[in-house]
């Protein structure tokens, strides 16, 4: 049952009782699939787990919070919940102030457009307006390092130069909220180090940051705060580098 939202002013991310169910298994045996139809269809024939169960967390405006984790125990799937891209099965969510989601590298380019296109296209979806556009467009590409292939269509593109252009513009935007998951890794080492510069500027800035990375080091040298999941559960949150190091223990059993 979901707790109602009391949102203080000063809270950036309120997720309250989130879960979210997919499917396991989507067949049965032929045997199964006889016996659902004869029985008149009762039940589900696809199996259903909880990617998260029970989530409940508040990040309040300017913290920067590490989403910590191993794989498959629901970094991304919550993530996604803040950013909108899935709903949950239960539970709400509350953001405050732009939201930017660099979630999945290019994710919201349209493939058969040009960057120039997609520039204009995700900045509008970002709220800006095509005089804003207009007015950091050179600087969105002068980030991205993306040069002449402004004008290639996207689908030519590396996955490097999508996260290039997609980072870029989240960045222009100037977005209260920044959520980043792990997809830092595909990009050079130069512009990873870009990255982190600007990151760290968007954290004394005051925005507000939730990063999912497994590059542990990483994390803690960006953010302050620590949240740990296990199958799909938070089980521990707290101080980053505390936090980093129950997850390093916890590896290692
Ligand atoms: N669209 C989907 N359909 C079915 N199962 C999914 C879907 N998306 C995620 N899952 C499952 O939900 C669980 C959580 O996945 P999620 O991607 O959130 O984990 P994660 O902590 O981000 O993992 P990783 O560290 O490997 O990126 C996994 O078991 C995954 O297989």
């Amino acid at each position: 049952m979901s707790v109602p939202t009391a949102v203080s002013d000063s809270v950036a991310i309120t997720c309250r009782n989130l879960r979210k169910k997919f499917v396991l298994r989507h067949t049965r045996s032929m045997k199964e699939a006889i016996v659902w139809l004869l029985t008149g269809r009762k039940g589900d024939l696809s199996k259903k787990f909880d990617a998260l169960k029970d989530v409940s967390l508040d990040v309040e405006q300017g913290e920067t919070v590490a989403l910590l984790g191993l794989n498959g125990s629901g970094k991304s799937t919550l993530l996604k919940l803040i950013s909108g891209v899935l709903q949950p099965d239960e539970g709400t969510v509350h953001t405050r102030g732009r939201v930017a989601g660099l979630i999945e590298v290019g994710a919201g380019f349209h493939h058969d457009l040009s960057g120039r296109d997609n520039v204009y296209l995700n900045g509008a979806i970002l709220g800006m307006s095509q005089k804003q556009i207009d007015a950091m467009f050179d600087s969105i590409v002068e980030f991205a390092e993306i040069g002449e292939f402004i004008d290639t269509e996207v689908k030519f593109y590396s996955s490097g130069m999508y996260l290039k252009l997609a980072f870029s513009i989240a960045v222009h935007t100037d977005p209260e909220v920044f959520l980043i998951d792990e997809i830092l890794a595909v990009g050079d080492e130069p512009f990873q180090r870009k990255c982190i510069v600007k990151i760290n500027e968007l954290a004394a800035a005051g925005k507000t940051l939730f990063v999912v990375s497994h590059d542990l080091d990483l994390v803690a040298s960006v953010c302050k705060r620590g949240v740990l999941l296990e199958h799909g559960q938070i089980i521990m949150d707290g101080e980053v580098h505390a936090v980093v190091k129950e997850l390093r223990r916890r590896s290692a059993e």
